[in-house]
């Protein structure tokens, strides 16, 4: 499990760590690690040229004094100070005694012609969007050849939340420190900061527990456990789904395929879409009657494509009165915003899962704090949110969050939630792990599993169903997690 920290944390761990150590040291470490990481992004350092975008604080220090080892490397490094007279003083006098060049920010940069760019513009210290003239430069390192790489954080990109109030750097790598932030791996930081690379600077023993996290393949592999001697079909997980409709029988197939394809042991389904489900999945034990009429089940998933009339509303009612997991999905979600009562507090795990619009309807958007919204309604109704997106973000009553990390823009297909919420209900059928864990372990796969089914082309729904035991496979298979992965 990654931890992801916020800025107060990791100022918090470097200020206890920074009077245990000699002054400088913290720094020196950062900036070796950056360096390092540039090196291997350049391929050779005689001959390179480099240009660093050089802010007032601590995070031009680093830029500074890795663009010095570049330089005594035979790296071209030319620092550009957004801010001469309150640059790092000694980082600018390593630079220079490492025969960097240095400019201000109207002089000469060689951004047009720069094999990298740093942005060491502002780091954890920054606020709101950034400022002209780093604005423009960060616009111009974009549009250049350039490889661009973001010191500890894309300047103008909000490390906590990964909010971009205006302008921000765009990376394509970003080199951070002690510990992975927020903003680096959700929300609009996602895409500025590209990929992740954690330098150790020490900081470890003195780090809060992280209260946000990213799962890797190791820790859901934990949960997909093959099969033991002993097992049969029951102590797999009973999985029963309400979902579909006679009509539109194919929300109901998908979810019913997905849950049998992540754990198959037993799927059972109630509902209008029972012709439709028995052709599709032998496998599946179908009732035409009422969930109540299904036989015995771990938890159930419920909502997509069930209609939201008073007859898809007593169904959903009388799911959420047993005493069992429920994940609420779709036209559940729209029922249970217009009686979010219905959810409230129940003592076993619910789990709703909306996407941007569905989230709206319980009263407040999303707005640009992915994971604050996630924990604040999710405080609210005493139940697990995961909220769909880009980087989907789970958080529990408690505030305990998660943020997904495998994501693929090719799930933004019709169908694909029906998937997600079978895989959900095979997760949580078991009663282990917490619903919350169960949910982002849900979202690795799924994430996963687009992967696999878009490697070749586009995907439709039916592809994730069918590529699930794959993914399963490969998820099991994989003893290393990384933080952004080659399809994402
Ligand atoms: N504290 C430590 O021991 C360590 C800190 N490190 C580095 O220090 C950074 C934090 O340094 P600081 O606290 O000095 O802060 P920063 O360097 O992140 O930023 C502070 C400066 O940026 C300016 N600023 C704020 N928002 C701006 C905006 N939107 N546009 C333009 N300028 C803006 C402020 O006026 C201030 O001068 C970390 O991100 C990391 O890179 C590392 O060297 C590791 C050790
Ligand atoms: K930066």
């Amino acid at each position: 499990m990654i931890g992801l920290s916020t800025a107060a944390e990791v100022r918090a761990a470097e200020d206890v760590l920074l009077a245990r150590t000699r002054e400088g040291v913290l720094m020196q470490r950062a900036a070796t690690g950056l360096a390092a990481v540039c090196l291997r992004l350049l391929g050779r350092a005689h001959g390179a040229r480099v240009t660093a975008l050089v802010g007032a604080g601590n995070n031009g220090g680093d830029a500074l004094f890795a663009g010095a080892r570049l330089a005594a490397r035979g790296a071209r490094v030319t620092a550009v100070l957004l801010d001469p007279d309150r640059a790092h003083p000694a980082g600018l006098a390593a630079l220079r005694r490492a025969g960097g060049r240095v400019t201000g920010p109207e002089g000469p940069d060689g951004l047009d012609r720069a094999d990298l760019v740093l942005d060491g513009v502002v780091g954890t210290g920054g606020r709101g969007g950034l400022r002209p003239p780093a604005a423009h430069l960060a616009a111009r390192a974009a549009a250049g050849p350039g490889v661009t790489v973001a010191v500890d954080v894309p300047s103008g990109v909000d490390a906590d939340t990964g909010a971009v109030d205006g302008e921000a750097f765009a990376a394509l790598h970003t080199v951070t420190f002690g510990a992975v932030k927020p903003g680096l791996v959700v929300g609009d930081g996602r895409g500025c900061a590209g990929t992740v690379h954690l330098v150790d600077i020490g900081l470890g023993p003195h780090l809060a527990a992280p209260r946000a996290h990213q799962l890797t393949d190791a820790d859901v592999a934990a949960h997909l456990q093959p099969p033991e001697p002993g097992d049969d079909k029951y102590s797999r997980g009973v999985v029963g789904v309400v979902a579909g409709s006679a009509v539109y029988p194919g929300a109901a197939v998908l979810c019913t395929g997905a849950a049998l394809r992540t754990r198959p042991g037993l799927v059972r389904y109630a509902g209008t879409a029972g012709d439709g489900v028995r052709a599709a999945w032998p496998e599946a034990i179908v009732t035409d009657g009422r969930p109540s009429d299904a036989g015995r089940v771990q938890a159930w998933v419920a909502g997509p494509g069930m209609g939201t009339d008073d007859d898809a509303r007593a169904t959903l009612a009388e799911v959420l009165a047993t005493d069992l997991p429920v994940v609420v999905d779709a036209d559940a979600l729209t029922m249970a915003a217009r009686e979010p009562d219905l959810v409230r507090d129940r003592r076993a795990p619910t789990v709703l899962t909306p996407h941007d619009r569905e989230f709206a309807r319980f009263g407040v958007p999303v707005g640009a704090d992915r994971i604050g919204a996630a924990r604040r309604l999710a405080a609210e109704l005493g139940a697990v949110v995961l909220l769909k997106g880009d980087a989907t973000v789970v958080a529990g009553p408690d505030g305990t969050a998660f943020v997904n990390a495998t994501g693929t823009a090719e799930l933004a297909t019709a169908g694909t939630g029906d998937v997600l919420a079978g895989i959900l209900g095979a997760l949580l059928a078991t009663g282990t792990p917490p619903a919350e864990t169960a949910a982002a372990a849900a979202a690795h796969l799924h994430g996963r599993t687009g992967q696999l089914a878009s490697a070749r082309g586009p995907l439709v729904a039916s592809d994730l169903v069918r590529h699930l035991p794959g993914a399963v496979g490969l998820v099991r298979g994989s003893a290393t997690g990384s933080l952004r992965d080659s399809g994402a």
